[in-house]
């Protein structure tokens, strides 16, 4: 489906929106309550990659497929490992092969695993041969992806012997990690994370208990943008939200005070204001902890004539398109001067922004809502528009609620 957006003359916004829970939380809670049945999700999110999660966990067919969903395909592959006795085939689309899972995959096998590649060597698919996990200590690197420490984190308190980590070099996405941690204390299940050593202690039973799901701090990031572009006056309440996040996308609050949008948070919402102009002539910032929202904040630098370089990006070639490459192609067709290298991107000052340009998402869902808020500046066109739901399924709804107007093309 491609669609053309635009918006009407009165850019002055003041709407109501509910959000969906974090995919990130939801994903490690539906593997937890997996292994402790004890567990009740409140909130939990809608997204495909959620459900994608949960028919992996209910289905007991050899194939199993879990689409574009990176935290499934990384938590999933500990979980089958470590599933004693059954024989596992655990694939994806066509870009989900081509995202490498060798770091796991070794870190899994000198645990005691019995993995082998089914195509390339170090990428989906993979046949699991699930076994007992009874070694205690493995070194993995920290630098790829925050996903594989997090998939050996959550199934660590159900090995025998718990689990020490040891990360080694650089520690990407760091919130992340430090996400899978806080569900575990809040579940009661020990842990420590000193140095580069993370502990996970063993625990057979928890408690009956509810945990809620905040909901997406990442799918929040177009809002703040959309703010950003809007006039002076205009607000968005956003909910369910709070101010002690797990979530490393939370920082977004503060960020945005450089395009003066003020967050207010109140019990269960928070609150986006547009109160003054954007103050920075260039934005400086390192998004190794929030790589999520680098398609936002780049989009939002372009329509705001803010110049922006973005550093901390170097898991964005691995993700759902590569990133780096997707968004330089995009924005020089809409007139941006950026540049990008492996790990980082420069935009300059824009003074114009051409309009009716057709952005193409690459199959992938920050593609399609990062440039969304554009079209409080330009009519724009979104190629495939129905990539948003890997994350957030009612997304255009909303943008038509906050007064985008979608024409079908
Ligand atoms: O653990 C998670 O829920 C996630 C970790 C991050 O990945 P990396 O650690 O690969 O950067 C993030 O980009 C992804 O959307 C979700
Ligand atoms: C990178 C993302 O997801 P995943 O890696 O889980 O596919 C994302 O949602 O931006």
């Amino acid at each position: 489906m491609d669609i053309l957006l635009n918006v009407l003359a009165d850019k002055r916004i003041n709407e109501n929106i509910t959000i969906s829970g974090s995919k990130s939380e939801s994903n490690r809670l539906l593997i937890l309550q997996k292994l402790f049945p004890e567990i009740v999700i409140e909130n939990l999110s809608d997204s495909d990659d959620s459900v994608h999660m949960q028919h992996a966990l209910s289905t007991s067919d050899e194939i199993v497929d879990i689409g574009h969903a990176g935290t499934a395909m990384r938590f999933l592959t500990s979980y089958f490992a470590a599933n004693e006795g059954r024989e596992t085939v655990l694939t994806g689309s066509e870009r989900m092969q081509n995202r490498p899972i060798e770091i796991l995959v070794n870190a899994l096998k000198d645990l005691g695993a019995t993995i082998s590649y089914q195509d390339k060597v170090g990428y989906p698919p993979i046949r699991i041969q699930g076994t007992k996990i009874t070694t205690e200590k493995v070194q993995i690197n920290g630098n790829v992806s925050s996903q594989y420490i997090s998939s050996l984190l959550l199934i660590a308190s159900k090995l025998e012997n718990g689990l020490e980590i040891e990360l080694i070099g650089k520690i990407t996405s760091v919130p992340y990690i430090n996400m899978t941690l806080s569900l575990l204390t809040q579940l009661e299940i020990k842990n420590s994370f000193e140095g580069n050593t993370i502990k996970v202690y063993p625990k057979k039973e928890i408690q009956k208990q509810t945990v809620v799901v905040e909901s997406d701090w990442s799918s929040a990031s177009y809002f703040y943008s959309i703010i950003a572009l809007a006039d002076v006056g205009s607000e968005i309440n956003l909910s369910a939200y709070k101010k002690e996040s797990l979530q490393g996308d939370s920082c977004l609050a503060e960020i945005y005070e450089h395009f003066g949008v003020e967050t207010t948070f109140s019990e269960n919402s928070i609150s986006l204001k547009k109160v003054k102009a954007s103050t920075k002539e260039i934005l400086e910032i390192d998004l190794k902890n929030a790589p999520d929202i680098a398609q936002t904040i780049a989009v939002t630098c372009f329509a705001e004539g803010v110049a922006c370089n973005l550093t901390g990006l170097h898991t964005l070639k691995i993700k759902e398109t590569d990133r780096l490459i997707a968004l330089n192609d995009e924005l020089t067709k809409l007139g941006a001067t950026i540049s990008v290298t492996d790990v980082s991107l420069h935009l300059d000052k824009s003074s114009a922004i051409i309009k009716n340009i057709a952005i193409k998402t690459y199959n992938d869902h920050r593609m399609a809502m990062a440039f969304a808020p554009l079209a409080l500046r330009v009519p724009i066109k979104i190629l495939n528009a129905e990539v948003v739901t890997k994350s957030y399924q009612k997304f255009w709804d909303d943008m038509q609620q906050i007064g985008i107007k979608i024409d079908k093309l």
